[in-house]
C-alpha cells in the first residue's frame, strides 16, 4: 500500500506537470511559472532521492528479537542437558560459546534495545528551590590523560577547571570549560581538598568518570584562530617550577615553529609544535612570562663580559702569539701568491667575494670572536623576544628575490658551495663585491674584486652602518656593504653571501626577507673521509691539507654554531659529498624563492 502511494509521488508530480502545461497553453496567469518550477531537474532529482531513501527504510535490517544473547545462553543449556548431543548440535555448541560471538550477540541485544544512553544518577528529590543548575559529566577516560588543571579558591576552598587543553579529552567532550565549579568526581565531594587531592582521585579513576559541575556563568568560548611563532629560547616544563601542571607542558627549542592555539590566559598558553603529529596542544609560557623568566635568569648569572657581541673593533691587529707556528710555514710562494685569486672567473665573468685577501680577513675575524666567544653559553644572550610571530610568505615573481646567507664554522665549506652555484649559473647567482682600502692592482677594478675606497670613506660607511660586517687584516680595512648587495638583487639577480652568523640580525629586515641556510659537517668519519684531498685556508697559510687538530675545531665550531643561532636558520645543508650538497643546495634556494616560507610577519605588514 505504501509502496503503491511511494511510486505515485513521481506519477502525481507528472500529472500535475501536465495540467500546468494545459494551464500555461491557456494564459492562466502565473502558470509559467508553477511550471517551470515543477519541471525542474533538481526538483526531479530530489524527488528520486527521497524515494531511494523510503525503499532503503523499508529494506534496512530490523532486529527480529531482542534478546539474542539470552536465547544463545538458554540453547547451549538445551544442548548441555541432551545425553548425546547430534555433532551438530555439538558445533553449535562451540560456535555460541566463542567470546566473539558473545560480543556481537550482545553488541546486537544493545541496538535492538536502543539502550546507548549512560544512566546517569538520580536526582535527589530534596533539591532546594535555589539549586545552581548543575552539569554531570560522564566521560570514559582511558590511557590519555583528562586534558584539563584544575585551582583552588583559597578563601572559599572551592575547586574550579582552571584550563582545558585544546584537543584534549575534556576539550573534545565539549561538556568541560575553565571556570567551571567541581562538586563531585565520581561522588567524592571535591570542595575543601587540596588541588593535590583532586588529582589523585582522577589519577585512580579509570574507565568511566563522572564529574558534577557547576558551569561558569561567563563562558567565553575559546575559539581563537592560531597564531604562528617561532621559538627563539628553549624551554622544558620539568625544569620550570612556575608550571601549573609540568605534564601537561610541552618543551620547545629554538627554531621550533609552534601552533598558539589559545592566549587566553596570561601566564600560560596551549601551542601544538609543527609539524604537528599531537592532536592535543601543551602548555607553553606566555611571551611575558618568559620575559620575566629571562630577567630573572639573567640577574642570577655573574657578570659577563659579551664581547662577542660587539662590532669588530677597526684596531683590531692581525698578529695572533697562537698561530705563530701557522706564520713560521708560510713558504715565499705562499706570501707572493697571496692575493691571487684562482678560478674566481668563469667564462669571462668575474665571481665577487673570493679574493684571498678578503677570506683571510674572514678567517681572522673568526678566530678572535671566537676566542673572545668561548665563555658564552648557547643560552647567554638573555632579553631576547622569546617567540617570533610568522606567517607564510611566498615572494610574488615581480619582486626582488630573497637573499640567500649561507653560514657555517670555518672550513666546512662554505665558500666551496657558493663558487660552485655561482659557477653553475652564473647569469642567475651572485655575490656582492665587496669594499677595502688595500690598493688596487694592475690587474685589478674597482667594483669587480673590490670596491677600493680610501679609509676616510670606509670609515664614513662604517659610521653609516652600511656595512653587514667590516673588519682589519694587515692593515687594511674589509667589508661587505649593504649596497653591493642591493646592488644585486635590483639586477634581478639571486644574491648569495656567506657571513658570520651574529651578522644575521643586521639582514633580518622587510626589504631583503632573507633565507638562511646553515652549512653542517658531516658525521666525524664522513668529515675526515671526504675531506682527504681538500686544502684549508689558515690564518697565515693558504691551501694546506685539514690536520686532525683542524677537524676537531671544525667539529666544535659547528656544534656551537648550530646551539647557538639555529632559530635564525630556514634550512640545514649537512655538507657530506660536495656534488649531492650542490644539488640540495639548489633546490633549497628554489624552494626558498619560489614556495611559501614562514617569515616574521613583521616583513609581510604593509605600512
Ligand atoms: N663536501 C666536501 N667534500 C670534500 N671537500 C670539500 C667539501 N666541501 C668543501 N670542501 C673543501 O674543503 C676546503 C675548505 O672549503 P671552503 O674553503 O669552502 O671552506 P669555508 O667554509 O669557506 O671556510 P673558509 O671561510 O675558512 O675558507 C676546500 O678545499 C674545499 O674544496
Amino acid at each position: 500500500m505504501r509502496q503503491a502511494m511511494d511510486d505515485g509521488v513521481t506519477e502525481v508530480l507528472s500529472s500535475v506537470v501536465d495540467d500546468v502545461g494545459q494551464a500555461v497553453e491557456r494564459n492562466i496567469n502565473g502558470a509559467q511559472l508553477l511550471y517551470e518550477l515543477l519541471s525542474a531537474p533538481w526538483l526531479r532529482a530530489l524527488l528520486k532521492i527521497y524515494e531511494c531513501l523510503l525503499q532503503f527504510q523499508r529494506l534496512s535490517p530490523s532486529p527480529f528479537l531482542p534478546y539474542a544473547s539470552g536465547l544463545s545462553h538458554e540453547i547451549m543449556t538445551v544442548i548441555q542437558k541432551t545425553h548425546r548431543p547430534s555433532p551438530e548440535a555439538r558445533e553449535l555448541y562451540s560456535l555460541l560459546s566463542s567470546p566473539h560471538i558473545h560480543a556481537l550477540l550482545s553488541t546486537h541485544d544493545s541496538v535492538a534495545q536502543w539502550d546507548y544512553e549512560p544512566v546517569l544518577p538520580p536526582l535527589p528529590d530534596d533539591l532546594p528551590d535555589d539549586e545552581e543548575a548543575m552539569r554531570i559529566v560522564c566521560l570514559v577516560k582511558n590511557n590519555q590523560p583528562l586534558g584539563a588543571t584544575i585551582r583552588r579558591n583559597e578563601e572559599t576552598g572551592e575547586i574550579y577547571i582552571a584550563r582545558v587543553i585544546h584537543g584534549g579529552l575534556a576539550d573534545r567532550s565539549g561538556l568541560l570549560h575553565s571556570g567551571d565549579l567541581l562538586v563531585e568526581v565520581n561522588g567524592n565531594p571535591v570542595g575543601g581538598l587540596e588541588p593535590e587531592e583532586v588529582i589523585q582521585i582522577l589519577t585512580n579513576s579509570h574507565g568511566t568518570i563522572l564529574f558534577k559541575v557547576i558551569p561558569n556563568p561567563g563562558q567565553i568560548s575559546s575559539n581563537q584562530k592560531p597564531v604562528y611563532m617561532k621559538a627563539m629560547v628553549d624551554y622544558c616544563p620539568l625544569q620550570d617550577a612556575c608550571i601549573p601542571c609540568p605534564d601537561a607542558g610541552m618543551a620547545f627549542s629554538r627554531g621550533d615553529l609552534l601552533e598558539v592555539v589559545d592566549q587566553s590566559d596570561a601566564h600560560w598558553w596551549q601551542a601544538r609544535k609543527l609539524p604537528c603529529a599531537a592532536s592535543c596542544a601543551g602548555l607553553i609560557p606566555s611571551a611575558s612570562m618568559l620575559k620575566s623568566k629571562q630577567k630573572e635568569q639573567w640577574w642570577r648569572q655573574p657578570l659577563q663580559v659579551h664581547t662577542c657581541i660587539r662590532p669588530l673593533s677597526m684596531t683590531d691587529n692581525e698578529d695572533d702569539p697562537q698561530h705563530g707556528d701557522d706564520k713560521r710555514n708560510v713558504t715565499a710562494l705562499e706570501e707572493i701568491n697571496f692575493d691571487e685569486a684562482d678560478s674566481d672567473i668563469t667564462e669571462g665573468i668575474y665571481l665577487a667575494g673570493f679574493r684571498r685577501s678578503f677570506r683571510l680577513w674572514r678567517r681572522t675575524s673568526y678566530r678572535k670572536r671566537r676566542q673572545s666567544c668561548t665563555t658564552c653559553s648557547p643560552n647567554s644572550n638573555a632579553l631576547n623576544t622569546p617567540y617570533e610571530e610568522v606567517a607564510l610568505y611566498q615572494r610574488p615573481p615581480q619582486e626582488n628575490h630573497r637573499l640567500i646567507i649561507l653560514v657555517g664554522a670555518p672550513g666546512v665549506g662554505v665558500n666551496e658551495l657558493r663558487k660552485r652555484l655561482i659557477k653553475l649559473n652564473p647569469s642567475t647567482f651572485q655575490s656582492p663585491v665587496p669594499h677595502t682600502t688595500r690598493p688596487i692592482r694592475p690587474e685589478e677594478q674597482s667594483g669587480r674584486e673590490y670596491h677600493f675606497v680610501t679609509k676616510e670613506l670606509f670609515e664614513y660607511l662604517v659610521c653609516n652602518h652600511r656595512f653587514v660586517e667590516y673588519g682589519e687584516s694587515k692593515g687594511q680595512l674589509y667589508g661587505t656593504s649593504t649596497d653591493a648587495i642591493d646592488e644585486v638583487l635590483k639586477r634581478g639577480r639571486m644574491c648569495i653571501i656567506d657571513i658570520e652568523p651574529h651578522s644575521i640580525q643586521f639582514l633580518r629586515t622587510k626589504k631583503l626577507k632573507p633565507f638562511v641556510i646553515f652549512v653542517k659537517a658531516p658525521s666525524p668519519e664522513r668529515l675526515r673521509q671526504t675531506r682527504r684531498d681538500a686544502r684549508i685556508i689558515t690564518n697565515f697559510t693558504i691551501n694546506r691539507a685539514f690536520t686532525e687538530d683542524d677537524f676537531v675545531e671544525l667539529e666544535e665550531a659547528s656544534q656551537l654554531m648550530e646551539a647557538k643561532y639555529r632559530q635564525f636558520f630556514d634550512s640545514v645543508l649537512v655538507n657530506d659529498d660536495l656534488q649531492d650538497a650542490c644539488i640540495q643546495l639548489c633546490s633549497i634556494i628554489q624552494q626558498a624563492q619560489n614556495e611559501p616560507q614562514w617569515i616574521p610577519v613583521s616583513w609581510g605588514r604593509t605600512e
